[in-house]
């Protein structure tokens, strides 16, 4: 690889196991340069591990990593080119602000002057102008997070690495400091790892999202792509809400659930008879401007309804099937139009380009 490649970062083949588990498994990975990828998974999925192998902190047992064309797979972290911000601060206490952002220049040997001036300009940069004589427990937890960041671009490394940043604020902080960590990020042009359990957070702040599972990458994309064309069972669940169904295919194109028979736009091309599950996102159900000419429509019993503050979702069972329940969202307006209350029938549908075909029977 050149120094013309687009690729920022580049993993292959990266293991990595603790005693029998496996926490890393043959991850494949590249990153652009000045991209914003987040690692997105459950507890213990290895998003952590991975940013950690990637910054030489928990060094990998196989595979390859290269910064920039540099096989840095066995560089020590004070050799690779990063600044890392982690969930708990992680500030010095007894150092004020400014020695805390100022901490990596003073070791790089740098004029007293010069640290000052750069580190005057890091701080207003996160929003902190003349801040510097304070110390971390003087600051919020959101402030104090604003410095770890300074600190972390303080050299500006071309690699940032953030792990669960925003997880220890409040939800308000959160998405202040949310939008700002990606303007900041986006001005700066730097190429940004953050790992996040934080799906919302993944999907607003993330070029690309890498989504991992057991200690494997399941699918990387665009949040879009990730939301709407989810390439595994997983993915689908684990990323917004999905109702899932046993299905059967019938022919191309066509499935039956329970009593009902669905036309779906991406089938897939598995033979007549085949067990698959069917997901579809409650938000795509549809309940306006439907006529008998809609595809997959029919009638459903409204069962409960929750109160999600801008939305309500119901659960709905169609009147032709015993067992089938459908996760529905509707708007406050809808709500109101079409007067969804429990025990009501209305005419539904579901768009056959919003149904997801998996293999394997439903769980
Ligand atoms: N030093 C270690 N020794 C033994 N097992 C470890 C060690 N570090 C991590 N693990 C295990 O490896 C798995 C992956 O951990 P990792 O911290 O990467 O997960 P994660 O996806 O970041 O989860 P979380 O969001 O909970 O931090 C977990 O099951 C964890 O228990």
């Amino acid at each position: 690889m050149t120094s013309s490649s687009p690729w920022f970062l580049s993993i292959r083949d990266l293991d990595k196991s603790y005693g029998e588990f496996r926490a890393l498994r043959s991850i494949d990975l590249d990153i652009r340069r000045g991209e914003f990828v987040c690692f997105l998974g459950p507890s213990g999925c290895g998003k952590t591990t991975l940013l950690r192998a990637i910054a030489g902190l928990e060094p990998q047992d196989s595979g390859r990593i290269e910064m920039e064309g540099r096989d840095v797979s066995h560089a020590a972290p004070s050799d690779r080119d990063f600044g890392i911000v982690f969930q708990s601060y992680a500030l010095f206490p007894n150092l004020t602000v400014a020695e805390n952002v100022g901490y990596g220049l003073v070791n790089r040997r740098q004029p007293a002057r010069a640290i000052a001036e750069r580190v005057e300009e890091l701080l207003a940069l996160v929003g902190l102008p003349d801040q510097g004589r304070k110390y971390p427990v003087q600051l919020s937890g959101g402030q104090q997070q604003r410095v770890a960041l300074a600190r972390a671009l303080a050299t500006a490394p071309g690699l940032l690495l953030l792990d669960e940043p925003l997880s220890a604020l409040d939800a308000k902080v959160r998405l202040r400091l949310r939008d700002e960590i990606r303007s900041l990020q986006q001005r700066l042009g730097v190429t940004t790892v953050m790992v996040t359990h934080d799906q919302e957070e993944a999907l607003a702040m993330a070029d690309r999202i890498v989504v991992m599972n057991n200690g494997a990458v399941e699918q990387v994309g665009t949040p879009e792509e990730i939301y709407r064309r989810p390439a595994t069972p997983f993915v689908a669940d684990f990323v917004g809400h999905m109702t899932f169904l046993d299905a059967v295919v019938t022919g191309p194109g066509t499935v039956r659930v329970d009593d009902l028979d669905l036309q779906v736009a991406n089938a897939g091309s598995f033979p007549s008879g085949t067990a698959v599950r069917l997901a579809m996102r409650p938000e795509e159900v549809r309940t306006r401007s439907i006529t008998e000419e809609t595809p997959n429509c029919f009638e459903a019993t409204i069962g409960d309804v929750t109160f999600l503050g801008s939305f309500c979702r119901a659960h709905l069972q169609p009147t032709r099937s015993r067992t089938t329940r459908i996760a529905a969202d509707f708007s406050a307006n809808a709500m109101r139009d079409l007067a969804i209350a429990p025990g009501e029938i209305r005419r539904i549908a579901f768009p056959p380009e919003a149904l997801h075909v998996f293999a394997g029977a439903a769980r």
